[in-house]
């Protein structure tokens, strides 16, 4: 039976508890909301099959501990990992300060991945980050930057299409290097040359 999807891609939301990392996932795996906060203990995932550039794009997404005491659970769920999330609660000061830490565990975990940072709850009225402050940090790591509501529904599809994009063009990237025969694009050329060497083994990709 042939498979109903083209790519297979998984991703990672992580950050600081309570930032709303379940919320995001369930907003965008059910279209639903809940007030009432459960943490998650160790991970959770679901799945969504969205399509972009007209390939259907399986996503297997996992949602992480935001606690401390999970932490050591959660690391093992880099492996294999493509995309990843890092969600901070733009009411909450304390969640802005741990992206970084939150980025370095990236690096230490993973070598070729993309990261997309998350200013969530962009709902509230109570907003200690500003949406300048996110973008600063963002562009200093190099990275995508998008607030979000769960709660009101804002930005969560498009966060998912454009960290899925990405990752898409670094898979055919990745292919490109490896077989010059084809593009980034995907396409097959008559070019002739030795191939891109890939970086040496990680956790990811
Ligand atoms: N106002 C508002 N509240 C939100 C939003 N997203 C989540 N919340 C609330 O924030 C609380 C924590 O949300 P969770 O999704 O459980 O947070 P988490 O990051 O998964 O937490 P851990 O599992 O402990 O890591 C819950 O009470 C949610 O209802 C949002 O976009 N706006």
């Amino acid at each position: 039976m042939p498979n109903d999807y083209d790519h297979l891609f998984k991703l990672l939301i992580i950050g600081d508890s309570g930032v709303g990392k379940s919320s995001i996932l369930l907003r965008f795996s059910d279209n639903l909301f809940s007030g009432t906060y459960i943490t998650t203990i160790g991970v959770d995932f679901k799945i969504r099959t969205i399509e972009v550039e007209g390939e259907k794009v399986k996503l297997q997404i996992w949602d992480t501990a935001g606690q401390e005491r999970f932490r050591t659970i959660t690391a093992t769920y880099y492996r294999g990992t493509q995309g990843v999330m890092v969600v901070y609660d733009v009411s909450n000061l304390d969640t802005f300060g741990n992206v970084r830490r939150w980025l370095q565990e990236i690096e230490q975990n993973c070598d070729d991945v993309v990261r997309i940072l998350v200013g969530n709850k962009c709902d509230s009225p109570d907003k200690k980050v500003s949406t300048e402050e996110g973008k600063a940090l963002a562009s200093q790591m190099d990275i995508p930057f998008f607030e979000t509501s769960a709660k009101d529904n804002l930005n969560i599809e498009t966060v998912f299409d454009e960290i899925t994009k990405l990752v898409l063009a670094m898979k055919k990237n990745k292919l490109a290097q490896q077989n010059p025969a084809i593009t980034s694009t995907g396409n097959i050329t008559v070019k002739k040359g030795d191939g891109g060497k890939k970086k040496g083994k990680c956790n990811c990709g």
